[in-house]
This record gives C-alpha cells, sequence and structure tokens, in this order.
C-alpha cells in the first residue's frame, strides 16, 4: 500500500464500550465545526433543581417551562447554575452546589473534570444502579415491569479493551489521552480507573519507546506525524494482549525493533496489529491493516467457551458482566433443543455459539467480514457443528428470509446503538418467531423497534437491565418478546362477551 498523504483530521476518544458506537458522542469534527464562543449566549445564572438524569448523565432542570442538561448534577441536587445558549441549545455550568445529592462522592480519578468520559463518577456505585435503574422503568415500564439492574461485579478496571490517542504535551514530549468531550483538547491519562491495569501498563511502554523509536504522535493541525491512537485489548480469562497501533500512513522504520522491545518488557502481548487510517472520520480504526507480530488475534473465554478475536471484530469491553448478559439472554429463550435459532447482529458468534447446545440449528448474521471469520472460527474451535455464520447486512438478509419463506422459532438481536432498522423489523415480523430476545446497548432505540414489534402481535414479557459500563451513563437491556397468540385471544373475548350478555339481558328483563 503505498504512502497516502497524511491528512488533517481525525479523532480519538473513548467511545464507551466498542468502535461500533456502543460510547459516548463524538466530537464535532475538527474544521467544521465552530470555534468553541461562536453562536454562544451568556444568561443569567439560576438556582436549579435536577429532577432526573439524561441519557448522556447528565442532570436535567426545569427552567421556565423548558428542561436544560447540566453536567455533573444529580437528581434531587440544587446548585447555581450559569446559562448559556449554543446554536439554539440551552447549556448549564454549576457554578455553587447549594444542596448535594445523599450519595454524591468526591470522584475518585484526577482527570475527572477534564475526561468527561465517566459521566456517573461523582455519584456511588448504589446510587448509579438507582438510577439507571429509574432510567430502564422510564423508557422501558410502559412495556412491561422492568427487573432489578443485574450489578458488575467490578465496578472499577472492567474495561478490557482501553484506546488513547496519541499527542503532545505543551513542551513537546509524547503523551497519551482521551479528547475532552466535544472538543480537540487531549486530556493526558496515564491510568484510568476503568481500564485493566495491563492495558494502561502497556501503552505507558509504547509511550516510553517512541521517542527512542523516533515515533512521532500524528498533529491534526499540520497533518504530519505518525502514531494516531493505541488500542490494546486483554483477554479477562486468558491474559493475552493485543496492541493495534493506528497510524497515518504504512511506512514504520524499525518496527521490528520496537515490537521486540514492546514483548520484552510484557510478555503477555500476543500480537501486535499495524492498522492504518488516513481518513477525516470520527472512527479510531482504519479498513488497512498488517500483522507486525504474532497471529493478528489474541482469544478470551466466556462462559466456558473460547473465542479469538480481530482487532475490528466487536467484543463487548467488560468480560465479568458480559458472562451475565448472555446467560441471562439465553435462558430468556427457553430453548428446547428443537429450535431454529437467528443470531442478528452476531459479532464473533458468542451469543448463537452459547445458545448453540441448546438449539438444533443456528443461523449467525453479521456486516463485518472479520467479525464473521472470527465467529467461523470460533465454532470450529469449539465443537458447535449447528452453527453457520453469513457475512450480509442484517435487515437485507432477514428480508430475503421472509420472501423465501423460511422461518426461525427464535432470535436473538443485538444491534449497534442506533438499534434496528425499518426493513429488519418488517422482515422480523413476517418470519414471526415465537421469541424475540432483544438485547440492546441504547434503550432509547429499543424503545422504538420495541414499540413496532408491539404493533406487529408481539408483548414484551421480561425486561432485564444489566450493568455493563459502571462509573458511565451507558445502559444496557434484554427485552423478552412473545408473539401474541391471536385465536386463543379472540376465544376469551368471545366467553366473555357471552357473559356480559346475560348479565346485560338480566338487568333488563328481571
Ligand atoms: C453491539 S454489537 C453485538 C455483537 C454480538 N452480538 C456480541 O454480543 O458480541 C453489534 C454488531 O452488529 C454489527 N452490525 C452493525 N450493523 C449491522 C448490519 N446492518 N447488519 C449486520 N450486522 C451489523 C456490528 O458489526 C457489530 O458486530
Amino acid at each position: 500500500m503505498p504512502k497516502p498523504t497524511p491528512k488533517k483530521g481525525g479523532q480519538a476518544r473513548r467511545k464507551g464500550p466498542a468502535p461500533h458506537s456502543k460510547g459516548r458522542p463524538n466530537p464535532p469534527q475538527k474544521g467544521r465545526s465552530a470555534p468553541a464562543k461562536e453562536g454562544r449566549q451568556e444568561l443569567p445564572t439560576q438556582v436549579l433543581t435536577c429532577t432526573r438524569l439524561d441519557s448522556r448523565g447528565r442532570g436535567l432542570c426545569l427552567c421556565r417551562g423548558r428542561e436544560i442538561a447540566v453536567a455533573g448534577l444529580l437528581p434531587g441536587e440544587v446548585a447555581e447554575v450559569a446559562l448559556s445558549r449554543r446554536f439554539g441549545e440551552y447549556i448549564g455550568e454549576v457554578r455553587a452546589l447549594k444542596k448535594a445529592a445523599l450519595l454524591r462522592q468526591k470522584p475518585p480519578c484526577p482527570y475527572a473534570d477534564r475526561c468527561g468520559g465517566c459521566q456517573l463518577l461523582q455519584l456511588q456505585y448504589e446510587g448509579q444502579l438507582a438510577e439507571k435503574g429509574a432510567r430502564a422503568e422510564a423508557l422501558l415500564g410502559r412495556f412491561g415491569p422492568v427487573e432489578p439492574i443485574l450489578p458488575a461485579p467490578d465496578p472499577l478496571g472492567y474495561r478490557c479493551k482501553a484506546h488513547l490517542a496519541a499527542g503532545r504535551d505543551r513542551g513537546g514530549r509524547p503523551v497519551t489521552g482521551i479528547y475532552q468531550e466535544h472538543s480537540h483538547r487531549l486530556v493526558p491519562v496515564k491510568h484510568c480507573l476503568l481500564h485493566h491495569p495491563l492495558a494502561d501498563r502497556i501503552i505507558a511502554t509504547v509511550r516510553e519507546l517512541m521517542k527512542p523509536f523516533q515515533i512521532a504522535p500524528f498533529d491534526e493541525d499540520t497533518g504530519e506525524g505518525f502514531l494516531r491512537h493505541i488500542l490494546v485489548r486483554v483477554g479477562q480469562q486468558t491474559g493475552e494482549a493485543m496492541v493495534v497501533l493506528v497510524a497515518a500512513y504504512t511506512l514504520f522504520p524499525g518496527q521490528g525493533g520496537f515490537v521486540r522491545a514492546l514483548r520484552e518488557r510484557h510478555p503477555e502481548i500476543k500480537t501486535v496489529v499495524l492498522n492504518v487510517n488516513n481518513r477525516e472520520t470520527s472512527a479510531v480504526l482504519g479498513e488497512y491493516e498488517k500483522v507486525l507480530y504474532g497471529p493478528g488475534f489474541i482469544e478470551d473465554a466466556l462462559c466456558g467457551m473460547r473465542f479469538r478475536i480481530s482487532p475490528r471484530s466487536f467484543f463487548q469491553v467488560n468480560p465479568r458482566q458480559t458472562e451475565r448478559l448472555y446467560t441471562a439472554a439465553v435462558e430468556m429463550a427457553g430453548l428446547t433443543g428443537s429450535e431454529s435459532v437467528v443470531d442478528a447482529y452476531c459479532g464473533i458468534g458468542t451469543i448463537g455459539l452459547l445458545a448453540a447446545g441448546r438449539a438444533k440449528q443456528v443461523l449467525g448474521i453479521e456486516r463485518n467480514r472479520d467479525a464473521v471469520r472470527d465467529a467461523v472460527g470460533n465454532a470450529r474451535k469449539n465443537g458447535v457443528k449447528n452453527a453457520r455464520f453469513v457475512a450480509a447486512d442484517a435487515g437485507e438478509y432477514l428480508v430475503r428470509m421472509a420472501e423465501d419463506g423460511q422461518r426461525a422459532d427464535v432470535v436473538f438481536m443485538d444491534p449497534a446503538r442506533a438499534g434496528s432498522t425499518p426493513d429488519f423489523l418488517e422482515a422480523l415480523a413476517a418470519i414471526a418467531p415465537a421469541k424475540i430476545v432483544y438485547i440492546s446497548c441504547n434503550p432509547k432505540t429499543q424503545q422504538r423497534d420495541v414499540d413496532a414489534l408491539c404493533r406487529t402481535g408481539y408483548r414484551v414479557s421480561r425486561i432485564q437491565p444489566v450493568d455493563m459500563f459502571p462509573q458511565t451513563a451507558h445502559l444496557e437491556t434484554i427485552c423478552l418478546l412473545s408473539k401474541t397468540d391471536i385465536k386463543q385471544h379472540i376465544e376469551v373475548e368471545v366467553k366473555i362477551d357471552k357473559l356480559d350478555l346475560t348479565a346485560a339481558k338480566n338487568k333488563i328483563y328481571l
């Protein structure tokens, strides 16, 4: 691959759970966004009371009939808030806290006020769970009772995937960090409370090796430099580590010595991959990859099965809690061994492969070809013979299945934050599985999709929130939908009508 002309732009932000959009929103693109002060109108300071949190963990306060988001404020708290209006949106910033919530704590992180990645760090874990439970209730409660949220066993140090951006400090020394929300200011981070400690240790070594190996951090303003981001994934159970160096171009002089030095310091490293991203988008990873060392993937274990994970494949960032999520999802499906199962948006095949032992056959559908290759390998590795995987858009594939008259008894669906599509949902209704297990990292889009499914003859029988991302505002929920039995429903109605009529007649004629 030729060395491309370095371009301006590109962002490194921790996007919560995945590069597949589970996470906090991307910042505005450099060069396209207006300077912070432009379009900003300062308004008089007000004393406001926070009533609830929004989906980004900001406190919402009622002010002259409109809800205003105030970062860092918790429900029940009263604060003096500086108000401003930017591009039509009202924004509040806490000037002085007048009444603190009972469960407020001093954030145990030195970067808390600048990073913004952990929106709920100022709230004790017990309070975080209560808030997330309340949000699940508010969004999904109208479909049925919401079960208590499943707490995470490790509220800190659970992220087995870490990615930090490379940059320079004021003295020109290489640093790695996280971009401040909606800005291009890099907050240097040496140790993140959420990261697996090995991931932070490896990133620190990469940072140290940058100078001796003459690896220049990429500079967005000049378009010069090489290294944009460092991504490390650690297998929670296997202890294997994968290092992905995201660079602006392919040419990496001294790569052999660099990889050797890195491995000498961290024998846990099983593979090192160079990923080239020369696009002006907010995506961290580019399309081109070159394996510098090892097989190009690592393995981890979940629920007694082993899974290979490639750099661009989705894999939940909190594996210990993922075991609880998947166990709950597979149990909800109530499989008996005779079912045809579809695992839509299947990633590396985790859910489908765990379900395969209790089903007749499994079909996994996934758009990312690397993930499908992993899924096929994972089936083989775990001796699963009744599962197959296709690389396709889930909506398009399901439409074809519906047109061909193919059936499924149970459909697991686990789309990215944007949720599913009308095509997918329409085809799903036509295929009419008895059960749909919908796993979501965005209960707002899940609410929309579940609503659509309920209008096609499904009812929600279980709702289970799971805390996959402690300290952040992100919420994962599982909804079990069952097909209503229309025939039986009508018969019951007729019987009630008869009874009512008799009672009415009696009233009239006696
Ligand atoms: C939230 S992840 C879930 C993956 C998997 N179920 C798991 O638990 O690891 C969503 C997956 O959907 C895939 N995806 C996104 N849009 C898709 C589409 N239109 N068709 C098929 N797969 C899609 C992504 O590549 C990603 O692997």
